[in-house]
């Protein structure tokens, strides 16, 4: 089994006449918070979706925890949580019966699954509304709740997608002090944002995509460094105004 959680070489994949990801290389460590950032449409979600074995790659190859993401879809799945970026809960069921209708996607046992459930949306602050319909939840509750339902496997690696936007700045920090802890606990987690103040808090180590290709993968501090910058968000300027000249 590979040493590292996620290695990605010459990934690459094409939407008809859309190139999305072109050779796409990087590793992630176990435990690591890694940080992929770039703007609308730079390929960072198709990236993401290959990871999962969602999407299939049409160029490279990419293992997560050492299972080939094309070749062994299933063991991936079983590994990994997804928090897309945008997606609808069904309005009609509780947040209690949501975790135990995704619980079941997995196959967990009903019993462990209930118990599983009771201790994320403990964990989540969510044990007052876990009895109320997901239609009328807040942003906020929501990401809640999506991050719980991305953790009932019990993930050893974490693909989220913009988990941040659209939370009020209490709401950002509780969730980055949980992406921490389960950090901590040795998860490893993929952690996709625009919003690079966060970026910067939660990771050590990012990459930068741009029109489908990698343009920069490295620690934060290095990158700041190589590249003149005393902020995040000159150096993704810095990164994206190089590409251009
Ligand atoms: N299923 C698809 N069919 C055709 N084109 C697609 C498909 N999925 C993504 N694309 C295209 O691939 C490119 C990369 O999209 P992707 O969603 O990966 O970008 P992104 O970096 O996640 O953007 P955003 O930050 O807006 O979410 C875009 O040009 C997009 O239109």
């Amino acid at each position: 089994m590979s040493a590292s959680a996620i290695t990605v070489e010459g990934l690459g994949k094409r939407f008809g006449a859309v190139q999305a990801v072109d050779d796409v290389n990087f590793s992630v460590e176990r435990g690591e918070i890694f940080g992929f950032m770039g703007h609308n449409g730079a390929g960072k979600t198709t990236t993401l979706r290959m990871l999962l074995g969602l999407t299939r790659p049409t160029r490279g190859k990419a293992t997560v925890l050492g299972h080939d993401v094309t070749l062994a879809t299933l063991e991936v799945r079983r590994a990994a949580g997804y928090l897309p970026a945008s997606y609808a809960l069904p309005p009609d069921m509780t947040a209690r019966e949501f975790l135990q209708y995704v619980a079941a996607m997995f196959a967990i046992p009903p019993a462990t699954a209930r118990a599983r459930g009771e201790d994320l949306l403990r964990r989540f602050g969510l044990e007052g509304a876990a009895d109320r319909k997901l239609r009328g939840f807040s942003t906020g509750m929501t990401q809640k709740v999506g991050l719980a339902q991305a953790l009932i496997n019990e993930p050893q690696v974490l693909f989220l997608d913009e988990p941040t936007s659209g939370l009020d700045p209490l709401g950002r920090h509780e969730l980055l002090e949980h992406l921490r802890g389960l950090s901590q606990q040795g998860v490893t987690i993929v952690f996709s944002s625009h919003i690079l103040s966060d970026v910067e808090t939660l990771c050590r180590r990012v990459a930068a995509m741009h029109h489908a290709r990698l343009i920069a993968c490295g620690e934060i501090a290095a990158l700041k460094r190589e590249h003149g910058a005393a902020t995040m968000d000159e150096l993704y300027l810095n990164l994206v105004r190089r590409q251009a000249s």
